[in-house]
């Protein structure tokens, strides 16, 4: 069947650093006496967790950006972290540092993760660990494998281990209990996995010992400081190969890429399948080969991936399976059985999502079986919050004549934060007129993603709605007033007597506050650190309304939400989201209700038992107070659509906010 438009794509794309890399950057630099200097880092959600893991054991690392210097104190000055590690959706975190921790005697750390990574296995890594006489205790229900965990660090012994999986993370795991209590350990594996960890490790000065399948660290080595700088990572390249062999003209240039043969297996494989890929400017830094690679469309052919191949190129497998579905003849994945426990179970999603869009797919045991077509490819793609899923199934997305939605586009974050800029700007640049905006993989069109605006008055219940919203509809939540409560928070313990606050003493404090993404909510950070709790106290909220007066401190909120909000479908709450923040935004809710009502769900909300009707009456008071005090900025914008709520349940407000999100969408999908 022919396509209603040609897809012509152009340009260069410099996929963003290697996870692989990053993380192990960030924890070779946290053993290593001294500065390391670490440039063009993937400072993603999942990075983001191994920085901030490594920080609560004492390793001074700043915030994630392009260049910055980790300060590390050796092995031995490595400390027990006061909280819980936090891993989020990462599996890296959580694998390689249960092993650096198992073999710290003396110290222990819980390890939490959100619902995709507490369902992961992680006893891969726990019983060989244990077989070195670690303690590792699983605090789920009996039988549970997954997070949450508790790692106590014990003096370990040396190991000779056989893995029956050709697993990096395990292997990773146990060169770092063994560097960590100073022992020999031997670990060899069926096949050859991704070997960052041995590259970096003899790039500073540890004399591994390194063999086709096998790897031995000997007893006692000390690990140097040594800069690095990140090189692309192949499996977010990988989505821009698919993108230029599936285009009918152009080309891309794909920069920088990390060519570790243990990486290279997707750019075999779409060889094999007919791919023009012209690889130059090929040098070795820090021990991996990096190089160019441009890639032209061909006629493309169904193939088979299995055997020694797979652990090659297992993050690729959705995008070379959403790509087969578009190639002459069958593809068959076999001794893929791995991709049943990453972020989702990517076989049956990936096989699921294919048969929802119209292709001819096939479950396996240990990978599918695809019939591949030219026919237009329509319907809702469920992510499962699956990053990988999200690209793969958007990359199809962006070939004229398709019409699929995603139901969660922002989960990119975890590798790939700026996915949807890069696709668009690809496939947007060329002559041939493609509009992205009716090919969309996003649900909302590439590079317009949907925006939600809910403003109102104190107490109005713009904050848990948009929360449950957003929650619905697997989009990203930012609530707006928790920027101005926290630096309000540091304006109490640093700028004296409120009433001479200046702005300019209240933004000195504005380093101090970052922002991290949990499951799908925006988390503001003072000093790395949650502090949600305070910034609810009353003395915040007697004093946010002053600081928010403050155009300066505005102009800083707005550049906070506005980059928490980016790129992403997002709800965002506030009282001028709609007018100020995101004017353009495709959906804007204004919620009231009665101000007695307010105080009563406030009080309820607080007290957690029924408000007598003094408490409302003196509660009443002082919301009424505080709406007058941010009149200014609250006014509705004059698209927006009111809810008053006195009435109705959060259930049924909820609700009918997802009912006009849907509907917005809809008519993005499909303009009028
Ligand atoms: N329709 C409703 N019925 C009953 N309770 C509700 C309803 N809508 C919201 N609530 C409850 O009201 C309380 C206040 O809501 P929320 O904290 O979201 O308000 P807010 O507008 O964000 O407040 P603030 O401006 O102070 O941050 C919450 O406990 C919420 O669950
Ligand atoms: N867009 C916004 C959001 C909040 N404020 C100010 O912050 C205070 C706290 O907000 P909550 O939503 O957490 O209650 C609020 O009283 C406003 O002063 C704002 O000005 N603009």
């Amino acid at each position: 069947m022919k396509r209603r438009a040609p897809l012509h794509v152009a340009g260069t794309i410099r996929a963003p650093g290697d996870k692989s890399i990053s993380h192990r950057a960030l924890i070779f630099a946290a053993l290593a006496d001294g500065e390391t200097r670490v440039r063009d880092i993937l400072a993603s959600a999942d990075v983001h967790a191994t920085a901030s893991a490594l920080r609560a054991m004492g390793v001074s690392i700043p915030e994630l950006s392009t260049d910055f210097v980790v300060r590390g104190h050796g092995i031995a000055a490595l400390t027990s972290p006061a909280r819980a590690f936090d891993c989020a959706n990462s599996g890296t975190t959580t694998r390689l540092l249960c092993g650096l921790l198992a073999g710290l005697p003396g110290r222990s750390a819980r390890f939490e993760g959100d619902a995709s990574l507490s369902r992961r296995p992680m006893r891969r890594v726990a019983s060989p660990l244990a077989s070195m006489g670690a303690h590792i205790d699983f605090e789920g229900a009996p039988g549970h494998d997954g997070l949450p965990m508790r790692v106590h660090g014990a003096q370990l012994r040396g190991t000779n281990y056989v893995s029956a999986h050709a697993s990096a993370q395990v292997k990773g795991a146990l060169l770092l209990a063994g560097l960590a209590s100073g022992v020999e350990v031997v670990v060899e594996e069926p096949y050859r996995s991704r070997d960052h960890s041995e590259r970096m490790l003899l790039a500073r000065g540890v004399a591994l010992e390194v063999s086709e399948r096998s790897v031995r660290l000997p007893a006692a080595q000390q690990v140097t400081a040594a800069d690095v700088v990140v090189p692309s990572d192949p499996s977010s390249a990988t989505f821009f190969a698919a993108l230029a062999a599936l285009a009918d003209s152009g080309e891309l240039r794909l920069e920088n890429v990390c060519l570790n043969p243990t990486r290279t297996g997707a750019f075999d494989v779409l060889q094999r399948m007919g791919v023009s890929l012209d690889v130059s400017e090929q040098r070795l830094v820090g021990g991996e080969l990096i190089g160019t690679i441009v890639v032209r469309p061909e006629a493309l052919n169904g193939t088979t991936i299995e055997g020694a191949e797979i652990p090659r190129c297992i993050d690729e497998l959705p995008m070379l399976a959403c790509l087969a579905s578009q190639a002459a003849g069958e593809t068959r994945i076999a001794d893929a059985a791995e991709l049943r426990v990453k972020e989702s179970d990517r076989i049956r999603a990936v096989v699921d999502n294919l048969r929802t869009l119209g292709v001819d797919a096939e479950e396996l045991p240990d990978g599918m079986r695809i019939i591949g077509s030219r026919t237009p490819l329509r319907g809702h793609v469920i992510t499962h919050g699956d990053h990988r899923l999200a690209m793969a199934f958007g990359v199809l997305g962006a070939i004229p004549g398709n019409q699929i939605t995603i139901d969660d586009p922002a989960c990119v974050d975890v590798s790939y934060p700026r996915f949807w800029q890069d696709l668009a700007a690809a496939v947007g640049q060329g002559d041939a007129g493609v509009d992205v905006r009716q090919t969309t993989a996003s649900g909302a069109a590439v590079g317009t993603p949907l925006t939600i605006a809910i403003d109102g008055p104190a107490a109005s219940g713009k904050s848990s709605t948009a929360q449950w919203v957003a929650q619905k509809l697997g989009v990203r939540h930012v609530d707006s007033g928790a920027f101005y409560r926290a630096i309000t928070y540091l304006a109490l313990s640093t700028c004296g007597d409120p009433e001479s606050w200046v702005a300019d003493d209240v933004l000195a404090n504005a380093p101090r506050i970052s922002w991290r993404l949990t499951e799908r909510s925006v988390l503001p950070l003072i000093d790395d650190i949650d502090q949600d709790t305070a910034l609810r106290d009353a003395p915040v909220t007697r004093q946010v309304s002053r600081v928010a007066q403050m155009l300066a401190v505005r102009e800083w909120v707005n550049q906070m939400v506005r980059s928490a909000g980016a790129a992403v479908d997002v709800v965002v709450d506030g009282r001028d989201i709609g007018t100020t923040v995101f004017p353009d935004a495709q959906l804007k809710v204004f919620l009231v209700a009665d101000s007695w009502e307010r105080a009563r769900r406030r009080l309820v909300q607080r007290l957690r038992r029924r408000p007598t009707d003094a408490e409302i009456a003196e509660e009443t008071e002082e919301l009424v107070a505080r709406d007058a005090k941010d009149a200014t900025q609250s006014a509705p914008a004059r698209d927006a659509i009111t809810i008053d709520t006195t009435t109705v349940t959060q259930e049924e407000q909820v609700e009918r906010i997802v009912a006009l999100a849907r509907a917005t969408r809809e008519r993005m999908v499909r303009p009028t």
